[in-house]
């Protein structure tokens, strides 16, 4: 029995992602939940002739608390996205307090769910998760997610010019570090197989990768951010989390986690001096089994990204924590 949840389910990710969920044989009852519109998304939704059980919630008559009771995976999608100029860290100002809010309520209804965090800045919510959980005495660090798989998602389309291969999701690319501009590092020196990119055209890849939002956030002029390639890069790993769970061995995903808290992540936190990370994570019955020391195995190139990289990211993380720890005066 798996009971997945998502929270800002009537969003332009929401709703996709909610489709993706409720068509996928791997979910057994889906819950909705978003401070407006549920109650359309799920009607809709309900029709569908798939296995997964669908309810939809609003905040009133403990509309939260009602989506997360027994909810196995949790997967956050709530917040508002970037318009045309911004940063992802100008959206901190307003997610930060809705993944703050939706996050407490997770611990206290149900900890011991998977934490699947996609509002943004994730550099940012996903410490800022770790901080909800600790205060309250219910971390586990092997739980908790910030997603980057939409990154992992853009190199595997942006490098198959490259590599001519038929199936881009057959080269599989280490995207690792966090998840805006430069503190996104493809590691296409460990790509399997391996790719080669002509050295004058590798800048520009790794750029289009790193401000891959940015295209997406232009193209809509206004309208928002990346949604449907989002719901995509979601599902995937949501479904890697569940399959894991049941028991799959051998799933391995680059995701955000806290270092101290997974094997091997003390390891990369030495060499980064970043408390989170985004590297390949194997994943299993109980969540992040282990973490890949990867950036031991950077090129001189990669080296040189990894070192921007590390100046950006801890900045980020720093902010979330200091969100939980001394709240911002209403
Ligand atoms: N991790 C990643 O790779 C990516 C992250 N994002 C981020 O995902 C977030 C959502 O993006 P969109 O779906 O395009 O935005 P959207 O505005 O279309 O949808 C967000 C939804 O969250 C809901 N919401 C607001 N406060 C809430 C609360 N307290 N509880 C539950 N729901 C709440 C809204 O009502 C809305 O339906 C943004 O922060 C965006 O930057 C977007 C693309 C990629
Ligand atoms: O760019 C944005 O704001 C949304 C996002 O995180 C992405 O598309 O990678």
């Amino acid at each position: 029995m798996v009971k997945a949840v998502v929270a800002g389910a009537a969003g332009g990710i929401g709703q996709p992602l909610s489709l993706l969920l409720k068509a996928s044989p791997l979910v057994d009852q889906l819950a909705l939940y978003d401070v407006v519109n549920t109650p359309g998304v799920t009607a809709d939704l309900s029709h569908i002739s798939s296995i997964a059980q669908i309810e939809g919630f609003l905040p009133e008559n403990d509309g939260l608390k009602k989506a997360l009771t027994g909810a196995d995976v949790i997967v956050i999608p709530a917040g508002i996205p970037r318009k045309p100029g911004m940063t992802r860290d100008d959206l901190f100002k307003i997610n930060a307090g809705i993944v703050k809010g939706l996050v407490e309520a997770i611990a206290e209804t149900c900890p011991d769910a998977y934490i699947l965090i996609i509002s943004n800045p994730v550099n940012s919510t996903v410490p800022i998760a770790a901080e909800v959980m600790k205060k309250a005495g219910k971390f586990n660090p092997k739980k908790l997610f910030g997603v980057t798989t939409l990154d992992v998602v853009r190199a595997e389309t942006f490098v198959q010019v490259h590599t001519g291969e038929k199936d881009p999701r057959k080269t599989v690319i280490p995207v690792i570090g966090g998840h805006s501009g430069e503190t996104i590092v493809p590691m296409f020196s460990q790509a399997k197989p391996k790719v080669n990119i002509p050295e004058d055209k590798l800048d520009a890849l790794i750029h289009r990768i790193q401000f891959g939002g940015d295209e997406v956030v232009e193209a809509k002029g206004g309208a928002g951010s990346a949604t449907l390639s989002m719901a995509y890069a979601g599902f995937r790993f949501t479904e890697s989390i569940i399959k894991a769970a049941k028991g799959e061995s051998g799933i391995v995903e680059p995701t955000f986690v806290y270092l101290p808290g997974v094997e091997g992540g003390e390891a990369i936190q030495k060499e980064t001096g970043c408390e989170y990370f985004s590297a390949p994570v194997q994943l299993g019955k109980n969540g992040a089994e282990k973490v890949e020391n990867i950036v031991a195995k950077a090129s001189d190139y990669e080296k040189k990204l990894l070192q921007k990289c590390y100046e950006g990211l801890k900045g980020n993380i720093e902010k979330g924590v200091e969100f939980v720890a001394n709240p911002p005066s209403k």
